[in-house]
């Protein structure tokens, strides 16, 4: 049985394996140019996170109908079960479906399809982060919220992706104080490629609760003395990092290091289908490469939950945490 773990990290658009992928442009009439999935893995390889992003982007042109929603959601969910997740706070990025005449209601309807049953289906209790792309513009980003507003009953919170480097949070400032008075949890991506002073204007000018990566923390001794006192989360995402070559391998990991200075690390996919691997992949390749024992996996798993977006639900956060420390190794 592996280890109960939350994903808070996790892009429902990265979780798109070239099988589905394929068989969803079959199904819409949509041309790839890949001959066929493996032609497709080959273009794998990349640079850094945009040479990943084009890659995205390009892909997601299969997603058309709310049963593609539903079934990819639902193929991340019957994997992510598998794993060992327990609960899924799932980012979707309607801008990059809005552009391409996919409505809001399609993919929200869509993956709720999904995520509706997943109790009860997976075992996976979810919550849902639209992210705005910080490529695009904040008016594009104040749209998008003005056309999920007939769906936040579904929506737990925003988030903030795509290109990070020349585009600072500040940027954003003022679709997350709308999101902020709409009730909206809020997270962003920050410090992943760009500098550390991104996390901080993030939470200083966005008020986000959680750092999404957060790597390039550790360049600041203030911040993480900051980030430990105020227990903000961060939400690793060790496999993504080494495809897209912000640490050369995963034995320069500075998770230890993170977890040594007392931050309240959380390990996670990013985007699984294109980094070589789920939650618990990520789980196994640490433990195996950075030798981190069970004392450390335990905190890890623990740590998962206590930053999990659980405070509507306090009874289901205990039940996972008693989960947690009740867990027994190699049984
Ligand atoms: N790792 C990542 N960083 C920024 N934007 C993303 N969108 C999907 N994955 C991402
Ligand atoms: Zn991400």
């Amino acid at each position: 049985m592996p280890l109960p773990k939350a994903e808070l990290h996790l892009h429902i658009e990265g979780t798109l394996e070239p099988e589905l992928a394929f068989e969803l442009a079959a199904r819409n009439g949509v041309p790839l140019p890949y001959a066929d999935t493996g032609e497709l893995r080959e273009a794998y390889r990349f640079e850094d996170l945009q040479s990943f992003l084009n890659l995205y982007y390009e892909l997601m042109a299969v997603l058309r109908t709310e049963r593609d929603f539903e079934e990819l959601a639902d193929a991340y969910l019957a994997r992510a079960a598998a794993q060992g997740v327990r609960h899924a706070e799932i980012f979707f990025d309607p801008q990059a479906h809005l552009s391409r005449g996919v409505a809001m209601g399609t993919v929200v309807e869509g993956l709720w399809r999904a995520l509706g049953r997943s109790e009860e289906r997976h075992g996976v209790s979810t919550r849902l982060i639209m992210c705005f792309l910080r490529d695009e513009s904040a008016e594009s980003a104040l749209e998008t919220l003005e056309a999920a507003k007939p769906y936040l009953d579904r929506i737990t919170g925003v988030g903030l992706d795509s290109a990070e480097v020349g585009h600072p949070p500040v940027k954003f400032r003022e679709v997350y104080e709308t999101a902020a008075a709409l009730g909206l949890r809020r997270v962003a991506h920050a410090g992943e490629e760009g500098p550390p002073e991104y996390i901080t204007e993030a939470l200083d000018v966005l008020g986000i609760e959680r750092v999404d990566h957060g790597l390039r923390c550790m360049e600041d001794p203030a911040l993480v003395e900051r980030l430990v006192r105020d227990r903000v989360p961060l939400t690793l995402c060790p496999l993504s990092n080494v495809r897209l070559r912000t640490v050369d391998t995963l034995a320069d990991h500075p998770l230890p290091a993170m977890l040594d200075a007392g931050l309240l690390c959380t390990v996670n996919s990013d985007d699984p289908a294109y980094f070589g691997g789920y939650a618990g992949d990520n789980f196994d390749a640490l433990r195996e490469t950075l030798f981190l024992d069970e004392k450390r996996l335990r905190e890890l798993a623990r740590n998962s939950f206590l930053a999990s977006f659980l405070e509507d639900d306090e009874e289901l956060r205990a039940r996972y945490l008693a989960e947690v420390e009740a867990y027994e190794f190699g049984a």
